[in-house]
């Protein structure tokens, strides 16, 4: 059975905070209400597209409706590789675990249409053996169920795979599905998020974390 690293896209393999930060303040400028810091907006990632347009209304005071999600989605894709790109040392490390063996695939919470246009507009498409969005089953991360479905339509075990992420979304998905976690230090989570999960400070460190796990 072949071993499994499941990533997490936003915040793990690419920094796409940019993208999305412009995107949401181009919405609320649509609407006459200021933009947002880096910060306020690293705070809002990590549940996918629709909680990020709520929480982006709730602290702008602006009535959320799916109209927005809808709009902010047709803008967002159209530039969400604009500025996104992958963490320094990504494709080098995806490159290297696919040499030693490691099927790769991505585990996102944000859709899969913008997913995968982003990761072939960037080239990554070609390392990666699947890619399961936030929309892509009933349920998304912290549900096991996400990460579980993206396995079993690969083909894998849960025993035999690790899921890295930089939010408490992941390092629970993984622990409820009985998956290893890794948790990603540089991306947009707070370091309490690892919940217990080894962590990885630097995309560097992940081929010597991955193999000293103990898969199976
Ligand atoms: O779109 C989001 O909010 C988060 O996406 P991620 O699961 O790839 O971090
Ligand atoms: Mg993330």
């Amino acid at each position: 059975m072949d071993r499994i690293a499941l990533f997490d896209l936003d915040g793990t393999l690419l920094d796409s905070a940019p993208d999305l930060h412009s995107a949401l303040d181009r919405l609320m400028a649509r609407h006459d209400r200021p933009g947002f810091s880096r910060e306020e907006v690293w705070r809002m990632i990590g549940d996918g597209v629709t909680v990020l347009v709520q929480r982006a209304c709730a602290a702008r005071n602006l009535a959320f409706s799916p109209e927005l999600v809808a709009d902010f989605m047709a803008d967002y894709e159209a530039h969400a590789a604009d500025e996104t790109r992958p963490f320094p040392g990504i494709p080098e490390v995806l490159a290297a675990l696919r040499a030693e063996g490691w099927r790769l695939a991505v585990c996102t919470n944000k859709p899969e249409k913008a997913a995968r246009i982003i990761l072939d507009d960037l080239g990554l498409s070609p390392l990666l053996d699947g890619i399961g969005g936030g929309d892509s089953f009933p349920v998304r991360k912290p549900h096991p169920g996400h990460p579980l479905g993206l396995l079993a339509r690969m083909g894998g075990e849960a025993s035999q795979s690790v899921l890295i992420g930089d939010h408490q979304n992941d390092t629970r998905a993984a622990k409820a599905a009985g998956i290893a976690a890794i948790f990603a230090a540089w991306g947009y989570g707070q370091p309490e998020m690892a919940e217990g999960a080894p962590v990885a400070s630097a995309p560097g460190d992940l081929p010597g974390l991955l193999a000293g796990l103990r898969l199976g």
